[in-house]
């Protein structure tokens, strides 16, 4: 562990200096696409500006014999696209892969000007991203980088979820965490075979009826809720992150056809306090860039929670219901996000522009 007076010195003479605090750029819908597929590529320049991340995968569901051409795909589009207001990320392979050391020692100095964040796969602890950013801090000295890349880690193994805390202090560049669930699910040894999203089979059943003599009809119907499968890693990701002032991602919803549940996924994170979530085709964009925006009546909401509450202190009444320093907050937080998302969403700034505060 590095002492406090060193924790943001830069690891390499003459690398940038690491950031003090992450920024919270918008990051609704992080865009996968494979950067050696010629039709997903030729896409991605007029994905500019209508997704908040695009992010050239190179890890899983690229083949083993198409590692090379993705990688150089990703220097060629980097190279090529100005990509506006759209972060560009890519997802490295993992670090115990033949293939991640070129990865990064073409990256960085072919396109490291460009990469706003590294994503590396599998974390296991904070060791795994002490490699990444001396190395990192290395490469970017010798390319003369004037400004620090970020490092996003996917938690997808029992043994990175453990090490939860120490991966998101182990270096000032962390910038998030997302969730890797199908890869996670394997290494668990849970029994889905899906990419994300629920499970008909995790249940809680109400209890069975009783007749008049009071003895339980386990027979009769009875409502079952299916459960989220995925609560208790979103929300040790969100304390993990919000302590550490960095920012939670859902990872993928592998059932594109499946718009509604993806939909409803996403928005549990979005309510547990994640900021976006991985996108695997375009028609997840949208919903993402819905979900992971404030809706106008929470908005509303929220700006006439903080008028009527003048200096954020004491209790009032509005609606039948108890606001007061606690509640404000939230809709500070509500307001903040809804600021930050009207300033690159021309659509969104009209809608929350429009909201009267009413008293
Ligand atoms: C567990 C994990 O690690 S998840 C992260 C790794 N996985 C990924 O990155 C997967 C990325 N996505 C994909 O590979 C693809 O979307 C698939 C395989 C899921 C589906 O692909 P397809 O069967 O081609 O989907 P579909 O036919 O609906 O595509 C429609 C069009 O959108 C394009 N398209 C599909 N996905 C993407 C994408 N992610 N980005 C850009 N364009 C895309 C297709 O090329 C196709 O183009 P066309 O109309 O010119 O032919
Ligand atoms: C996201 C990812 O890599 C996984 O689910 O395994
Ligand atoms: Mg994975």
């Amino acid at each position: 562990m590095r002492p406090a007076k060193d924790f943001f010195a830069p690891l390499a003479v003459g690398a940038p200096a690491p950031p003090r605090e992450i920024p919270a750029r918008p990051s609704r819908a992080i865009h996968f696409f494979d950067p050696g597929n010629e039709k997903m590529a030729a896409k991605v320049p007029a994905m500019v500006g209508t997704v908040d991340v695009l992010l050239g995968n190179l890890e899983d569901a690229v083949k083993a014999e198409n590692k090379e051409k993705s990688r150089q795909g990703l220097v060629d589009i980097g190279k090529a696209t100005d990509f506006g207001p759209t972060q560009f990320w890519t997802r490295i392979n993992s670090l115990d892969s033949p293939w991640v050391l070129d990865d990064l020692t073409t990256l960085v100095p072919e396109i490291g000007h460009k990469l706003d964040v590294i994503m590396v796969p599998k974390v296991q602890g904070a060791e795994d991203i002490h490699y990444v950013d001396r190395l990192l801090a290395q490469l970017e000295a010798k390319a003369g980088l004037d400004r620090p890349i970020l490092v996003h880690a996917i938690l997808e193994t029992a043994r990175g979820v453990a090490n939860i805390e120490e991966i998101c202090a182990a270096s000032p560049r962390m910038q998030g965490l997302s969730l890797g669930p199908a890869d996670l699910a394997a290494d668990r040894r849970m029994k889905t075979t899906r990419v994300g999203g629920g499970h008909p089979g995790y249940v809680v059943r109400q209890d069975p009826v009783k007749d008049d003599l009071g003895v339980p009809q386990y027979d009769a119907e009875r409502t079952s809720y299916q459960q989220d499968l995925w609560h208790y890693t979103i929300a040790r990701m969100v304390d993990a992150c919000a302590m550490h002032g960095i920012y939670p991602y859902y990872g993928p919803f592998g059932d594109i056809k499946d718009t509604v549940a993806c939909e409803d996924q996403f928005r549990n994170a979005f309510l547990l306090g994640c900021v976006g979530a991985w996108s695997l085709h375009p028609v997840q964009i949208t919903i993402a860039n819905k979900v992971f925006s404030p809706s106008v009546e929470d908005v509303a909401h929220a700006r006439r929670v903080i008028a009527a509450m003048g200096d954020g202190t004491g209790a009032v009444m509005i609606d039948g219901k108890m606001e007061d320093d606690a509640s404000v907050k939230q809709c500070q937080v509500m307001v903040a996000l809804a600021e930050e998302l009207a300033e690159i969403d021309p659509e969104l700034k009209k809608a929350y522009d429009a909201i009267e505060v009413t008293a």
